[in-house]
């Protein structure tokens, strides 16, 4: 499918979707309980794969709307029946390794094209050098994944540069064996908040897990059970960083968008509203009623370290694009890693827009205001976050952009499109 966009201004308000990053967890944790229910949930491409795995490993996953009804497999999981298809999805693919590796029987995992490609060799390590058994069939480090032969507790060592899934994994799984998991980072963790969203997570299904002098660490012999039986999901502060910038960047003079469901949680990537606020835009946060406001401005290019925020690249590139000055993105090596080479994707895209780029391996930098941005054909590259940031660039070039692969939203934002439409962008699909 295409989405195709015309220069359009935006105004009104809109509700952020559920966090998927809270939904992979809050399901597969319930997976690992007797019974719970998870409320606003995103159902989404990406979620839908967590709660097959759920299904496969013996739970059974009902869904009314966004609440999502689980009976769990209750600990350890049972040997599936079939291979277990993760789709576009890596959070799946790495929190249900872990979980596999507790199996007494194998798990076989795959994933589409781009999934296949991504890096699961140390986490492969990890579950092999806690006695379970955990193979790349191709010998790459990448799926299809043979994982089980059930995992013990103990230490391990495992770099925090390449994924912080790794450690959400391992702490998740670990909660369930008899001693535990210790986790000893051998290098910088990359994506921190993400698994500080875990223990937050994990403390809300009554599983402690903590932050040691040199990784983290979980005891063993603990179940999962949420207060009073539900956990209900905050909005996703990626997917309301289209949404902020679309305001910033195309809000109709004298008009603000309003975006709800922004209530605080532990998503680093809630440093989007003071990005946009540094490039010159007024954005209130009214934390109370988790609601945004923010309106038009003339941004200004602004240096941002991402190596806690890799999510935000795409958006803060587009933004970049359409801001006067250099905007640099710094520290974002390990945003190459995602469902496609997100830095590479974002400046050839762009430069197709005419925008002038520079690429280093750890860093982006944008140069905006030399020549205004104009409409094109851009390519997704299958990718959700580079659809939804290239339609903000859209929204303010000069001229048609048609944006190929328009589909793949549905990986975190099923409605953006209908989402933009309704705030008033100019755009359709076909
Ligand atoms: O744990 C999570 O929910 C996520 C962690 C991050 O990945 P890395 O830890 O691989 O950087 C992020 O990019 C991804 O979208 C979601
Ligand atoms: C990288 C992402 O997700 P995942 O790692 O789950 O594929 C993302 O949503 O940007």
């Amino acid at each position: 499918m295409h989405a195709t966009i015309s220069p359009s201004r935006v105004k009104g308000t809109t509700r952020a979707p559920p966090s998927k990053s809270y939904t992979h967890r809050a399901i597969l944790a319930a997976g690992y309980s007797d019974s719970a229910t998870v409320k606003n949930a995103l159902v989404s491409a990406d979620t839908k794969a967590t709660m097959r795995s759920v299904g496969a490993f013996g739970g059974s996953v009902e869904r009314d709307g966004q609440t999502i009804d689980v009976e769990g497999f209750d600990g350890r999981p049972d040997t599936p029946d079939n291979v277990i298809d993760c789709a576009n999805s890596g959070t799946t693919m790495r929190l249900v390794t872990a979980c596999a590796g507790l199996g007494e029987g194998l798990t076989v995992l795959t994933g589409d094209d781009s999934l296949r490609s991504r890096p699961q060799g140390p986490l492969l390590d990890a579950v092999s050098d806690l006695d379970g058994r955990a193979e790349s069939t191709r010998r790459n480090g990448q799926a299809p994944l043979v994982v089980g032969d059930g995992m013990r507790g103990g230490t391990v060592e495992i770099p925090g540069d390449v994924s912080s899934q790794y450690i959400s994994a391992l702490l998740m799984a670990g909660a369930v064996t008899d001693e535990g998991i210790d986790i000893e980072l051998t290098t910088e963790l990359k994506s921190a908040p993400y698994v500080e969203i875990t223990l937050e997570l994990l403390a809300e299904y009554g599983v402690e897990a903590t932050m040691t002098d040199d990784g983290f660490s979980v005891e063993g012999g603990q179940s999962y059970h949420p207060t009073g039986g539900e956990y209900d999901v905050p909005g996703d502060f990626s997917s309301i960083s289209y949404l902020l910038a679309a305001g910033a960047a195309a809000g109709e003079d004298g008009e603000s968008v309003v975006v709800e469901g922004a209530r605080p949680s532990a998503q680093g990537d809630s440093a989007i509203v003071d990005i946009v606020r540094d490039m010159g835009a007024d954005v209130a946060w009214d934390e109370d009623a988790g609601e945004l406001t923010v309106s038009v401005a003339d941004l200004s290019g602004t240096t941002v370290d991402v190596g806690d925020t890799p999510d935000l690249l795409p958006t803060i590139a587009a933004l970049g694009a359409i801001a006067d000055g250099d905007t640099v993105i710094e520290n974002c090596e390990h945003v190459r890693f995602k469902e496609t080479d997100r830095v590479t994707a974002m400046a050839e895209e762009l430069s197709k827009m005419d925008a002038h780029v520079t690429e280093e391996r750890d860093r982006l930098t944008i140069h905006g205001g030399q020549t205004d941005l104009v409409g094109a054909d851009v390519d997704g590259r299958g990718d959700h976050r580079i659809v939804m940031a290239l339609t903000i660039a859209g929204l303010v070039a000069d001229g048609e952009t048609t944006i190929a692969g328009s589909e793949h939203v549905d990986v975190s934002f099923p409605n953006f499109f209908e989402s933009m439409a309704a705030l008033g962008a100019d755009v359709s699909e076909n």
